[in-house]
Formats: structure tokens, C-alpha cells, sequence
């Protein structure tokens, strides 16, 4: 019924079946894992050095460990960086976390950054008949760390990371070879990703923007009781200031609402709706844990 395709890439060496009919690319850049675990540790062992941190961008915080005190919430602990908010970090902090594990996890990201933001966008511009770029010019780039810590307050919850779709354009997930995530194939089923792969997802803006030619896909993390698993996401979204409709020379494949054809919608405003109820369910915000955030986006984008 749609002409909507889903991107789903895989850096993985030795394909599994189930991922057979994605696009396979060599990995090229590894995750440094041990001094993201590194700084995880250092952090929660230091609450004093969290806080500080969590200064630096007082709106939300930067290292989020609701988990600890939080049992029906996604079981994790997250380190959410971007450019601008490390730029704000005190030098002499800077330099402690630096030396902690923080200058491998940013050189990282900022490789990532280099080798897969261009191309991505390309990927996604063929795949649309449109292009990209100029909507994401000023790079709204956001970096996170996972750490699905088995000391949380649930420890026997398999809930890593509840169901759902990422908000931008596509996140690219490294992981530290630690099977648990899972992608919705299109009956509805869950499928394990293998946990060594590495992969590119599209997310909610990806969609409008190409009209729905591209599809969404959505994820969760399973958690294995006992075992730790870490990984880091590059998010790559449109500037904050692009209206959410489909890019000029896109026919929509589909009929979007008119609140969106009508360029009412900017990525700002749907950062930050959609950011509300992902902080729900992470137990950053306050407020009951809801089902499916995915089901209220679908309403305002699809009308
Ligand atoms: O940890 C992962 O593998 C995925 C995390 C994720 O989906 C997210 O933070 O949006
Ligand atoms: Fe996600």
C-alpha cells in the first residue's frame, strides 16, 4: 500500500539470515567501550562530579541514572552530549572527565560525525527523490551513551529500553558486541539484532521529510539479568528551525495532516512534545509511563 522503505543498515562481518535483505557495510570505526564504561563508573561513584556535571546544562542534566531509583522505567543510565553542551563543561572538569574516559567517547563522536553524517544524508536523498542537506546544515547533532547496568531497581527487568521510534533523521547505534536490541519487523514481531553490528535506523523526520518514502523503524533494548551491556548513538536531526513537511520536489507517497503539509510544525516544537514523553518513559520527567509514545506522533503526522 506504501511506497515507504524502510533504512536499516548493518556494519556487520558475518550477516545474519534474519538481516540478510539489509544493505551490509564493513565497520570502520569501533565504539571506545572501555572508557565509556570508564566514565559511567567514575560518575556514579562520584555523585559529587555527576552534579557538577549535570551543572553544565541544568534544563535536563547530562548523566540520567533514574534507573537507580526507578523500577517500572527503561533500566538504564544514560550520558546525553552534544557539541554545545560539552562546549559549556568548566576546563578544569573538562579535564578530569577527559582523563576519565570523556576525550576517547567526544574524539569518537566526532569521528563518527566525519564519516557518516554526508553520506547518510545522501543515502536518504536518493531514497526520497529529494535533498537533504540543506535541512540539516547546521548539524543538530546529538551524542548519547548507554549503560544497561545490572545494579538498577529492577534488576531482574528485561526492559532496557522500552519500544519506540527515534524523533530526527537517523541514529546510528554502536554497540559493545552484547546482544539486546531488537527492530519491529512489519508483522509486528521483534527481531535481535546481532550485538556486534552496527546500525543505522531512520526516525520520525526521516519520514516527512521524504514524504514517507522512507519508513520509521522502530526499536527496544531487552536486558539480560547480570549482564552489562553499553552502547553510544550518534542522532542526526534537521535544524531546529525547518518546518516538518515534506522536502520541496517530494510527491508524499502517502496523505500527511494538514498540520504538517501546512509547514505548521517545526522541528523544535516536535523535538521538544516528543522529547516530553521519551523522558517519561527513560524516568527523567515525571509522569506515568505510557504505552506507546508512537501512537499520538502517528496521529499528528498521519491526521
Ligand atoms: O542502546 C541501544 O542499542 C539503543 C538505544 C536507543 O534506541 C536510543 O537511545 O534511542
Ligand atoms: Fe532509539
Amino acid at each position: 500500500m506504501s511506497l515507504a522503505r524502510p533504512l536499516a543498515l548493518l556494519v556487520h562481518k558475518s550477516p545474519s539470515k534474519a538481516f540478510a535483505r539489509f544493505p551490509l557495510i564493513q565497520p570502520e570505526i569501533q565504539a571506545p567501550f572501555a572508557s565509556a564504561r570508564r566514565l559511567f563508573d567514575y560518575l556514579r561513584a562520584d555523585p559529587a562530579a555527576a552534579s557538577a556535571l549535570n551543572a553544565t546544562y541544568p534544563k535536563r542534566g547530562i548523566i540520567k541514572t533514574a534507573a537507580t531509583h526507578n523500577a517500572s522505567t527503561d533500566q538504564k543510565f544514560t550520558i546525553d552530549l552534544s557539541p554545545a553542551r560539552t562546549d559549556l563543561i568548566p576546563s578544569a572538569l573538562r579535564g578530569t572527565l577527559g582523563a576519565q574516559g570523556l576525550d576517547d567517547v567526544l574524539g569518537f563522536f566526532s569521528g563518527a560525525v566525519t564519516l557518516y553524517v554526508d553520506p547518510l544524508l545522501r543515502a536518504l536523498s536518493a531514497l526520497a527523490g529529494a535533498d537533504f542537506a540543506p535541512a540539516h546544515a547546521a548539524r543538530n547533532l546529538n551524542f548519547r551513551l548507554c549503560d544497561y547496568h545490572p545494579a538498577t531497581a529492577a534488576p531482574a527487568s528485561a526492559n532496557g529500553c522500552g519500544a519506540h521510534t527515534d524523533y530526527g533523521t537517523f541514529s546510528v547505534i554502536f554497540q559493545d558486541g552484547t546482544p539486546g536490541l531488537e527492530m519491529e519487523a512489519a508483522d509486528g514481531s521483534w527481531v535481535p539484532v546481532p550485538g556486534d553490528a552496527t546500525v543505522v535506523l531512520t526516525g520520525w523526520c526521516a519520514v516527512v521529510l521524504s514524504g514517507g518514502r522512507i519508513a520509521a523503524a522502530r526499536h527496544r533494548v531487552r536486558r539480560t539479568p547480570g549482564v552489562r551491556r553499553l552502547s553510544a548513538v550518534l542522532f542526526a536531526a534537521p535544524d531546529l528551525d525547518v518546518a516538518l513537511r515534506p522536502l520541496t520536489g517530494v510527491v508524499p507517497a502517502r496523505r500527511f495532516s494538514d498540520t504538517v503539509m501546512r509547514g505548521e510544525i517545526d522541528v523544535r516544537w516536535f523535538k521538544e512534545t516528543m522529547g516530553k514523553t521519551w523522558r517519561k518513559r527513560e524516568g527523567n520527567e515525571p509522569g506515568g509511563v505510557r504505552v506507546s509514545q508512537d501512537s499520538e506522533i502517528e496521529k499528528l503526522i498521519w491526521g
